[in-house]
Parts: structure tokens; sequence; C-alpha cells
């Protein structure tokens, strides 16, 4: 299908400035979507499209062309994927390639091809960087060395995007950027007890041992990886900014700049719940990439800069799903 004709852009026009025209935001029901919804609400943002994956499966390529095509957005903010923690990326490997492949290549496609598109943002993560990355990780470390095996099927999806990203630009001088992110966590993350990340995994675990009055928890791997958790909120509310000011080539690291160990964050979870068994740690469980502090001098450079500590977003976590999941069941 060819590209429809271009509807007239005002690049003079923020996106922040331009709160009636038609935002869709891909993914809205997930940890992030959600954050991002939420904080275009608050905004009075007044002209937002969803929908959900059982309304629009974003793997097949023709319904994601109609649905451009008849609903014609202005700007539009990707943060569908198929996302999990280090077990079910390396579990399943063909999911993370496959789906994260269909899902960008057809909405980036599509977004640009329908004509009315002014600007689109796409998510990566922070896995996208070599494993022995220098730290903190630059945006420039990108494809200088190899990646960590747990997640790079996952991880050659997201660059894939980057790319994508880069390529429409260079070819059609479209505004297609890409943010990358550090581990997130929040309100509506996965809690599922193998396929999440790690810092839902052990709320729910630490909750349901203390419910038990369990003696002894089990935690994965040695706890030594170093991790960079952000709240969810403060990644939404990054993702503004960039849609608002910023159309580089080049992706944009989104970080915390603060990092703690898988044990020191096991005990902080421990501490939040109310926790009192002992952890003992799993070693037959991969550790995955040892330290993953990203660099985002570059974001801060622009005037953006995280407010919320990771002990109070924890808190204020658990306590989401205790009203949300635990209350639910
Ligand atoms: N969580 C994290 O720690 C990090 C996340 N990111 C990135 O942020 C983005 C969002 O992640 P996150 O919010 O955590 O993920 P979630 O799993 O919480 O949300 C993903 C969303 O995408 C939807 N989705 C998945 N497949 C399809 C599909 N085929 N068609 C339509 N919708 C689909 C899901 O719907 P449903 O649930 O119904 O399938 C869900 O609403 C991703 O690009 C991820 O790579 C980056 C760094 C860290
Ligand atoms: C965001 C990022 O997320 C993934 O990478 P990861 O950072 O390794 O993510 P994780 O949260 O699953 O694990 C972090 C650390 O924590 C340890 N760990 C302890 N106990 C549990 C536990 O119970 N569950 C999990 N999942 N991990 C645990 C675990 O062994 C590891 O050392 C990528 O696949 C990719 O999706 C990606 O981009």
């Amino acid at each position: 299908m060819e590209k429809s004709g271009n509807e007239s852009q005002s690049p003079e026009t923020n996106f922040l400035s331009g709160k009636s025209l038609k935002v869709f935001v891909a993914g809205h029901r997930g940890l992030v979507g959600s954050a991002v919804l939420r904080r275009l609400i608050s905004l009075g943002f007044k002209n937002l499209l969803t929908r959900s994956h059982s309304e629009l499966d974003l793997t097949r390529q023709s319904e994601v062309e109609s649905f451009f095509f008849e609903e014609r957005p202005r700007y539009v903010i990707i943060c569908a994927a198929k996302v999990g923690g280090i077990y079910a990326n390396s579990t399943f490997p063909v999911d993370f390639i496959t789906a994260n492949l269909q899902i960008q290549t057809n909405v980036i496609d599509a977004a640009y091809r329908c004509g009315s598109v002014i600007k689109l943002l796409f998510l990566g993560s922070s896995c996208i960087y070599p494993k022995f990355a220098p730290q903190p990780i630059p945006e420039s470390a990108l494809l200088s060395a190899p990646l960590e095996p747990t997640n790079e099927w996952y991880a050659i999806a997201k660059i894939a995007g980057i790319k994508m990203c880069q390529a429409y630009r260079i070819q059609y001088s479209w505004d297609a950027i890409s943010a990358m992110p550090t581990n997130l966590y929040g309100p509506n993350d996965n809690f599922h007890p193998e396929n999440s990340h790690v810092l839902p995994a052990l709320i729910r675990r630490f909750h349901e041992a203390k419910a038990k009055g369990a003696e002894k928890v089990v935690v994965w791997g040695t706890g030594s990886p170093l991790r960079e958790f952000l709240h969810v909120d403060d990644l939404a509310d990054a993702i503004l900014f960039l849609m608002d000011r910023y159309s580089g080539a080049e992706h944009v690291n989104v970080g915390s700049g603060k990092e703690v160990t898988i044990k020191e964050l096991a005990e902080l979870v421990a501490e939040v719940v109310g926790l009192k068994g002992e952890l003992v740690w799993d070693s037959t469980k991969p550790d995955g990439t040892p330290r993953k502090l990203m660099d985002s001098s570059k974001l801060a450079t622009m005037g953006w800069a995280p407010r919320v500590p990771l002990k109070e977003g924890l808190a204020e976590t658990y306590r989401w799903y205790l009203e949300n999941v635990v209350n639910k069941q």
C-alpha cells in the first residue's frame, strides 16, 4: 500500500501544546502504556486513541494498516510489545523476537504510510547494549560488542526498531524517535511468578511467603548483579518530554542513575512487604548481565530529571498490588 497524502503538519506546534490532536497509545493496558495514558489525561489531552490486544492484534499487518488508515492519528507512542523477565526471555526466544519484530514493523510502517502521523516514539530497553558495555552505558555503546545471551532475541528486535526509526528519518524525513528505558516498575506491572521482572516477582513471592509464615524464600541467581530501577511514572513523564522536545536520530537513554544489587533490592522488598523469612539464593537460575547502569546525561542535559525514589516507589507499588491484585483474587 502506498503512503496516503500527508495532512498539513505544523512543526511549530509542539506535542504538549496540541492537546486536541489524536494520540494513539499502543499497549495502553500495560505497565508503561497505562502510565503514559494517565499522564496524558492528567495533562488535559482530549483525543486519545486506544485498542486492547483483543480489539486489535498488532502482529496482524493488514488489521494494523486498516486501523491507521481509518483512525489517522497525529501522534503515536508504541508501548505495545512482548515483554518479560530473564526467565521468559530465555525460555521463549521465538515469541520475543517474532512478536516484537511484527508489532513494531507493522505499527511504524502503517503510521508512516497513513500520512497523518506527525511524530512517533518507539521504546527499546537497556538490554540493547552489549553484555560488557562501559558503565554507565552511553547511547554510543549500541552495536559495539556481543549482547547478553539471556535476552538477545528481544534485544535484536529492539535494535531493529531503533534502526527502523532512523531509516524512516533518513529516507522520508519522518519524525520517528526512540527512547531506551532502564528496568521499570510500578502499577499495572506483570506479577507472574516466573515470567515477570525481578521487582514484581519478589513483591508477589515475598507477600505470599509472609501470608504463609514461610521461614525461607527463594530468590534467583547470586544476588550480585546490579540493576538500575526507574518508576514508570517517571518514564511516562520522560516519554512526553521527548515527544515535545526531541527530534533526533539517535535513541535516548532514560534511567534513574541509581543502581542496587539484586541482594539489596531483595532486602528492600522484604522490608517494604514486612517479610521476616530468610532469603535463600538459587544459583542455578541465571544472573543475566552483571551490570547495566545507563548514562542518561543526554536526557538530563535537555532538562529532564526523574523524581520517584526507589523505596517510595516500591512502597506505592506494593500498596497497588495489595489493592488491585490481592484484594481482587
Ligand atoms: N517493564 C520493563 O521493565 C521495561 C519495559 N521496556 C519497554 O517498555 C515497553 C512497554 O513494556 P511494559 O509496559 O513493561 O509491558 P507490558 O507487558 O506491561 O505491556 C505491554 C502491552 O502491549 C500489549 N500487547 C502485547 N502484544 C500485543 C499485540 N500483539 N497486539 C496488541 N497489543 C499487544 C499488551 O497487551 P496484553 O497484555 O493484552 O497482551 C500490553 O498492554 C516495551 O517496549 C518494553 O520493551 C523497556 C525497559 C524495561
Ligand atoms: C528490563 C530487562 O529485563 C530482563 O533483564 P533483567 O534485567 O535480567 O531482568 P529481570 O528483572 O528478570 O532479572 C533481574 C535480576 O534479578 C534476578 N532475580 C532474582 N529473583 C528473581 C525473580 O524471582 N524473577 C526474576 N525475573 N528475576 C529475579 C535475576 O536472576 C536477574 O539477575 C530482560 O530479559 C529484558 O526483558 C529487559 O530489557
